[in-house]
Parts: C-alpha cells; structure tokens; sequence
C-alpha cells in the first residue's frame, strides 16, 4: 500500500506513472488540506483519505509530496502513529535523512529527487535508502520509481548535485527551448511550429546521445560541416561564454541546495 501526503504536481506525476504502469488505484492512498487536489485525485480512482491518520493506517509506502517548509509540520503530526515498519519517502531539496528522524525517530527513511518529466514516464530520479531498509524494500522503492522515471541509486551527499542537474535541470532546458524558439519566431517561423521544431530537435538529440552512447562533442562535431553554418553558430555561443553559463548556473543551484540543507 503507498500513500501520499499532498496531491499537487509531483504526487500527479508519481501517481500517472504508477497506475499506468498497472499499479492497482485499489492500492493508492492520498491526503491533501485542499479539497480540489482530492476532488482531481478522486477522478483517477484512487483512495481519498480525510486525514493523515488514516493514509499512514493504510501505507507501507509513505510519500512525502508536500513542499519543503510544510515537512517539519506533517513529520510532527505524524510522528506517533509511525510505526518500524513503515517507509518514508521524502522528496524535497535540502531536507536530510537525518532530519527526518530527529522529528520522527530513528524509522526507515528513504530519500528521494524525482523531477517533473515524470508526468510523461519520462522523469529521472535519484534515490539514497538508510540502513533501516530491507532488500526487499529497496527493490521494491526502486520498482516504484521505474514506473515513472529512470532511475539512479546514490550515496546521500550527491543529491545535491542531482537537485541541480535532474531536478532543476528541466528548468533549464525549458529556457533553451523558449529561446531557440524565440529565436525561430524572429526568423518568421509561427510560433506553435517554432516550439514543435525546437522540442522535437531537443528531444531527438538527447535520444541520440542516449541510444549511441558518443561522446557530444562527436555528435555536435558531426552537425558542423567544414565551412559551414553550424560551426558560426558555434563559434557565437563560445563568444558568450554559453558553457561557463550552464556550469556556473548548476554550480549555482549546487550550492543554494547546500545552503538550504544547513538552514533546514
Ligand atoms: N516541482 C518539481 O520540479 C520538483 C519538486 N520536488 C519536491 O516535491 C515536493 C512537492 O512539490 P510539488 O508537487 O511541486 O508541490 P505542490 O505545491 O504542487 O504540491 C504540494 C501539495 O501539498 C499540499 N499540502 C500542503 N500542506 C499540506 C498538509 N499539511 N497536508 C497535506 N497536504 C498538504 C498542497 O495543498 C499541495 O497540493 C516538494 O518538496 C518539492 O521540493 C522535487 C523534485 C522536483
Ligand atoms: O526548486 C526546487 O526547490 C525543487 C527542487 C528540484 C526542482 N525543484
């Protein structure tokens, strides 16, 4: 049984993957404050629970798919009714394992970092279990996760850098789509076309650095004919320092996930 604790984007996109990837609904709990959330939940057929009592009565599997400052809150409310046997699965930047059980005591804890392209199956998630967890919870975490996303077991202290690259680093590439197909609409490219050109360009690269495992640097070199167009636009992005931006961006969003950690 697997429950969830707040029903906004994260926990739609984690509950899509699981039931099409033949999760029984009969076997999904959620609990939101807001009475929309559940309402949009309902319509998938999964069960609704009226408090956080009786979603952790009913899971195994307990998800933690509230934002960052409301754990503190939730892990106090339910702290007593956590029994050994329950796993907690938390998904927010900054938050520690340890942190975790300094609320709830010393109870399995798993750690996780989805991000959003799990609403299409398509999502990336790092995941770090504490010692609590058994083999068998483990596998079956990591089966759960597979319904929706690629997944990468860890050591706790690199989910940081998995906050910056897979967990933010959608953001990122969403700003690149926007700007080359800003771009696309200056040249005169309608602007519905100019983001299907740009997202089907984006998406077939990366499958292509995925499906032949080059290097990208052989992929880019392979587009850029001797005297060609491509290498001009190459030497541009060069010119405006377009690598160092996307190192020192990540690096950025590295370290503001370290700082949250201390401040949490
Ligand atoms: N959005 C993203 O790209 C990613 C988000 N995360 C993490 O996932 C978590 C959830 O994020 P989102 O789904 O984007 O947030 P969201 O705001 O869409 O959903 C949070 C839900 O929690 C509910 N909620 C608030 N207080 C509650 C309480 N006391 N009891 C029950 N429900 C309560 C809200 O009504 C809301 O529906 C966050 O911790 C976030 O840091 C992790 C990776 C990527
Ligand atoms: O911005 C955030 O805090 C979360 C973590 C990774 C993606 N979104």
């Amino acid at each position: 049984m697997i429950g969830f604790i707040g029903a906004g984007n994260m926990a739609t996109a984690i509950i899509k993957g699981m039931l099409e990837d033949k999760i029984n609904k009969e076997n999904i709990f959620v609990y939101d404050v807001n009475g929309e959330k559940l309402q949009f939940m309902s319509k998938l057929g999964v069960n609704i629970c009226s408090g956080l009592k009786e979603l952790v009565t009913n899971s195994k599997y307990i998800f933690l798919s509230v934002k960052p400052n409301v754990y503190d809150s939730v892990l106090n409310e339910i702290k007593d009714i956590i029994s050994e046997e329950k796993v907690i699965v938390t998904m927010a930047a900054g938050y520690e394992i340890a942190r975790v059980k300094s609320i709830i005591g010393n109870k399995k804890t798993v750690r996780t970092m989805p991000n959003t392209p799990a609403l299409v199956g398509q999502g990336f998630t790092a995941v770090c279990f504490d010692e609590l967890i058994e083999e068998e919870e483990k596998e079956k975490v990591i089966s759960m996760l597979k319904t929706f996303s690629h997944v990468q077991e860890i050591k706790e202290p690199f989910i940081n850098a998995y906050s910056a690259v897979s967990g933010s680093g959608p953001a990122f590439v969403f700003m690149l789509i926007e700007a080359m197909a800003d771009a696309a609409v200056l040249m005169g490219i309608p602007r519905a076309e100019a983001y299907r050109a740009v997202e089907a360009t984006v998406l077939g690269s990366a499958s292509l650095a995925l499906k032949t495992g080059k290097h990208p640097g052989e992929l880019k070199d392979m587009v850029c004919s001797p005297g060609g167009t491509t290498i001009e636009g190459v030497r541009t992005l060069e010119e405006k320092n377009f690598r160092g931006a996307v190192i020192e961006c990540l690096i950025n969003t590295y370290k503001k996930n370290l700082d949250i950690t201390k401040i949490r």
